[in-house]
């Protein structure tokens, strides 16, 4: 097994026949760039945009390869000054190529949606006049279109590169596998796949971390990686609190699989945990300082969101780990638990709150045509407190076609009580079946005729005598004989057979607010 050199380089796609995935992107490539060879074409640069990982820049660099044209590649660590790009991709580049030979030379420009810093000083004005004149393709890479100018996207052929499915990397990886001599136990690589989220350079990563001294993998083992991965942070947390190298700190928080984004939620969570003991005026004081600069990343992470400009998560992260480091007046050693930070559990449980309350405003507008903020202000407490009643309460949740979850949270019950699992069970016998084609809008146009809460309560469902009053129900209120007794199975689409049925009980005179 070779472990030397890192897989994703060493598998790199040589041309745009392995590029995994993509096909119409690379299709939109391969067309762009024979249009180079036959003259020039309209658009004289491409943008490849789409998350990091994926390929883009592989895929120019096999463009190349497959057209035979020198790649040559600027990145953002460059110093892309108007100078040098007009060097590269301007007029000089008109003449021939770096190599003597005449022929193509495809400019990638990495990080194209990154042009502000010093380093790259007129480098978005210098692209745009490079892109106007020049006869050579540039490519420009980006992982989001919103940093790069207007002026500038005008003069270039967008094309979107989606993240990888999960079902195109597994075979990929089963070769990388295959040919580093790794036997993959079921799922392994599945797994493996499914994990990386569509980045198929963290696929491979993540195979070469797990493979990383063994010759087989088991499914276990991934789940091992992934609890090496949340020690590493738990280590990297003790070293910012506990150590006082601010350069280990540094290194060991870039190290981490963690942007600093979320990085700076660890060390504001466990902070307090940590510097806690009996000299109370030095801890406060530590903990003061050490927010100070915790306070100051968060503003640079800030600055990072609103400008897209990832560079400075480098100040973020020097402000967060260096920052604590230096502000202890003492050395605190002691085991702490380190938790992971509360917010994101808040967060969490807020949203999902959140996303339930309108679900429900949504599902009482559509049943009231209403709009769901209007329901969600207005009608929702209405309804709510109708759920008081029991037999209404059926009634609701099988109009509404409420979840056991959404009923509970309208209840304003904080668990699935026995009482509130009756009537969603209730309701579930209740419920109008969907007429497929047909949005469920609490009327459903054709369906069996549906049972009113009287008919169908708490206590029917109990037994099956109550039943047969619902039924001799029906026939007093029409005059007539029922034709098929309404029961839990009769919830389908009314026949010919059905019809007078359905007929006679809509004459039946309203008697709950669900009756119109
Ligand atoms: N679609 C793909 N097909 C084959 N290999 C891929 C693909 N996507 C990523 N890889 C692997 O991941 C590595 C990194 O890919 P690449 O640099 O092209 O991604 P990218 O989308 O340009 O990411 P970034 O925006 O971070 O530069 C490659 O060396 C290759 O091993």
């Amino acid at each position: 097994m070779t472990v030397s050199m890192e897989w994703a380089e060493k598998y790199r796609p040589g041309t745009l026949a392995d590029v995994v995935g993509h096909k119409k992107p690379i299709e939109q490539l391969r067309e762009w760039a024979e249009q180079w060879v036959h003259g020039m074409p309209e658009k004289r640069a491409v943008i490849l945009q789409g998350q990091a990982g994926i390929g883009k820049t592989s895929s120019a660099h096999a463009l190349a390869r497959d057209f035979g044209w020198e790649a040559i590649e600027l990145n953002a660590s460059d110093q892309r000054t108007a100078g040098v790009i007009e060097k590269v991709a301007g007029s000089a580049s008109r003449m021939r190529t770096l190599t003597g030979v005449t022929g193509k030379r495809l400019v990638i420009l990495d990080e194209a949606d990154n042009l502000h810093g010093n380093s790259d000083r007129g480098g978005s004005r210098a692209i745009i006049n490079v892109i106007k004149n020049t006869n050579q393709p540039i490519v420009l890479i980006a992982n989001d279109l919103y940093g790069i100018s207007s002026s500038l996207r005008s003069l270039c052929l967008e094309i979107k590169f989606n993240s990888i499915q999960t079902r195109s990397m597994v075979p990929a990886l089963k070769e990388i596998a295959r040919k580093e001599g790794i036997m993959c136990g079921i799922g392994v690589i599945e797994k493996i796949a499914e994990n990386a989220d569509g980045d198929f350079r963290s696929a491979v990563n993540d195979l070469q971390a797990v493979a990383m001294g063994r010759s087989e993998i088991n499914i276990e083992d991934i789940s091992t990686a992934e609890r090496d991965n949340k020690e590493s942070i738990f280590k990297v947390v003790g070293k910012v609190f506990k150590g006082k190298s601010v350069r280990s700190a540094l290194e060991a928080s870039y190290s981490l699989d963690e942007t600093p984004e979320d990085f700076i939620h660890w060390i504001d969570e466990n902070l307090p945990h940590q510097y806690s003991g009996k000299d109370e005026e030095a801890i406060t004081s530590d903990i003061v300082d050490a927010y100070s600069y915790i306070s100051k990343a968060d503003r640079f992470l800030g600055r990072v969101r609103r400008r897209q400009n990832y560079r400075m998560w480098r100040y973020a992260s020097t402000l967060m780990t260096g920052g604590t480091v230096v502000s202890k007046s003492k050395l605190r050693g002691g085991f702490v638990r380190y938790q992971s930070p509360s917010l994101w559990r808040r967060m969490g449980q807020i949203r999902s709150k959140r996303n339930m309350r309108d679900n429900i405003a949504a599902k009482v507008g559509s049943h009231c045509n209403e709009s769901m903020k209007y329901s969600r202000m207005g009608l929702t407490p209405i309804y709510a407190s109708l759920l008081d009643d029991d037999d209404y309460a059926v009634d609701v949740v099988a109009t509404l076609d409420l979840n056991v979850d959404e009923l509970v949270q309208l209840k304003g019950s904080k668990k699935v009580t026995k009482k509130i699992q009756k009537i969603y069970d209730a309701a579930q016998q209740l419920r109008p079946e969907i007429v497929p084609g047909i949005e469920f809008s609490g009327r459903p146009v054709e369906k069996a005729p549906k049972k009113r809460p009287d008919q169908l309560s708490l206590d029917s469902i109990k037994s099956p005598e109550t039943k047969t009053e619902s039924k001799a129900e029906v026939e007093i209120a029409s005059g007539e004989k029922p034709v098929s007794a309404p029961g839990p199975g009769d919830r389908t689409v009314a026949s010919g057979k059905d019809a007078p049925a359905k007929k006679q009980i809509q004459k039946k005179p309203q008697k709950t607010l669900f009756d119109f």
